[in-house]
């Protein structure tokens, strides 16, 4: 069986990324605050595994989750968690209140380095949905304010939105290359 050691400080994630990857791939993990870079999604994503990979001294795979607005050109993007912890769930829902395309892209970026100085490989996923004022549990970051055919993210069961989530996506990719490695 494969593992892998996933580089995250956020529990959410990690309940995620073993439910979807299920018993195929072992998913160690090693809760890390590894400094974020500014940049696109794929420049955050790569330099957070290099840096990881180097902390860890071995192969890592970590993983960044961006918000893109399409009515702000993409933004907040890859800044999402600052933007929810400041202005909240309410704030990232008004922030769109003057524009009429409330439409948004979940975008999830996994980067996998087999160790320190390899560069990284880049595996995503996106799903498009609207930014609404919240509905659903509160329990996981952004999911009651984005809507995706019709119900939040925070609406759904997990098992519902592990179906068809960013991240789902994203790991089908990752799973995909791990198989054909392995073969
Ligand atoms: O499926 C999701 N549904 C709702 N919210 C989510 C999701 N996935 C990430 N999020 C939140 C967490 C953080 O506020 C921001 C991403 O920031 P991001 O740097 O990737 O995550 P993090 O700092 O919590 O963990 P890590 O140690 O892996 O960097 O969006
Ligand atoms: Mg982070």
């Amino acid at each position: 069986m494969q593992s892998l050691n996933f580089i995250t400080g956020n529990q959410n994630k990690l309940t995620e990324v073993r439910a979807i990857l299920g018993s195929t791939v072992t998913v160690h993990s090693k809760a890390i605050d590894i400094p974020e870079i500014q940049g696109t999604i794929e420049a955050i994503a790569k330099e957070k595994c290099r840096r990881a990979a180097a902390e860890v001294g071995g192969p890592v795979l970590t993983e960044d989750t961006a918000l893109e607005f399409r009515a702000l050109k993409g933004l907040p993007g890859p800044y999402i968690k600052w933007f929810l912890q400041s202005i909240g769930l309410e704030g990232l829902n008004k922030m769109l209140d003057p524009y009429e395309d409330r439409s948004a892209e979940a975008v999830c970026t996994f980067a996998f380095s087999s160790g320190p100085g390899e560069e990284p490989i880049i595996f995503q996923g996106r799903t498009l949905g609207k930014i609404v004022a919240a509905r659903g549990p509160d329990r996981f970051g952004w999911d009651p304010v984005f809507e995706y055919q019709g119900r939040t993210y925070a609406e759904m069961d997990k098992e519902e939105k592990n179906k068809i989530s960013h991240r789902f996506k994203a790991l089908m990719k990752l799973k995909e290359w791990l198989a054909e490695k392995s073969a």
